[in-house]
C-alpha cells in the first residue's frame, strides 16, 4: 500500500508539441521520456535526441536518465550514458543520447515516441573532507580488497 502522498514535480514544456513525462503504471518507477524530434540513428550511431521539457527538481534529488529495456530488446537501443544524470538545478532542455547498438539497422525515432525513462532519487550532498590517508578512511571488513577479490 503507497501511504505516503505524492511530491509534487514541476515541469514544463518548451516547446508546444512536447509531451510531459508519464508513468504508465501508478508504482512504476521510471516516467517515460517522449522525443520532441525526429530523428533517425545509423548504426552503431547515437544521437542527442531532445526532449522539448524542462524540469524544476526539489534540492536533494537527481532525475537519472534509464534506458527502456523494451527498445533495448527489440532494437539494441539504448542511453549511452546510462543513468544520464539531471542536476536538481537544471533549467534547460532534457535531452537523450541514445547509442544504436545495432549494427545493420538504423533506428528511427518519431516525434512523441518514448525513449527513455526518468527516474527521480534522493541523493547525498555531502562536504568532501581530506584525511592523512588511507587508514582515516574508516576500517571496514572489505578493507582494500576489490575487483572480483570475493571471486577467487
Ligand atoms: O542524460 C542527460 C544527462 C544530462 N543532461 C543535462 C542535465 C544535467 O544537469 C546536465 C549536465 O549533465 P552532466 O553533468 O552529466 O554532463 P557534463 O558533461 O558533466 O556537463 P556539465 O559540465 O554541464 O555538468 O545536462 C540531460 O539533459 N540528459
Ligand atoms: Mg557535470
Amino acid at each position: 500500500m503507497i501511504s505516503e502522498p505524492a511530491v509534487p514535480l514541476r515541469a514544463t514544456r518548451l516547446v508546444e508539441h512536447a509531451q510531459l513525462p508519464t508513468r504508465a503504471h501508478p508504482t512504476d518507477a521510471g516516467l517515460d521520456l517522449y522525443a520532441a524530434e525526429a530523428v533517425t540513428i545509423a548504426p552503431a550511431a547515437r544521437a542527442l535526441v531532445g526532449t522539448g521539457i524542462a524540469l524544476g527538481l526539489a534540492p536533494g534529488t537527481v532525475g537519472l536518465v534509464h534506458p527502456r529495456s523494451g527498445l533495448a530488446a527489440r532494437h539494441g537501443v539504448t542511453v549511452l550514458n546510462a543513468p544520464g544524470t539531471v542536476d536538481a538545478g537544471y533549467r534547460g532542455e532534457v535531452k537523450v543520447c541514445l547509442l544504436n547498438t545495432d549494427t545493420r539497422d538504423s533506428f528511427t525515432v518519431a516525434v512523441g515516441d518514448r525513449i527513455a525513462q526518468l527516474v527521480i532519487q534522493r541523493v547525498e550532498l555531502p562536504d568532501l573532507q581530506e584525511v592523512a590517508d588511507a587508514d582515516a578512511l574508516g576500517a571496514t571488513d572489505r578493507s582494500d580488497r576489490g575487483h572480483g577479490s570475493t571471486g577467487r
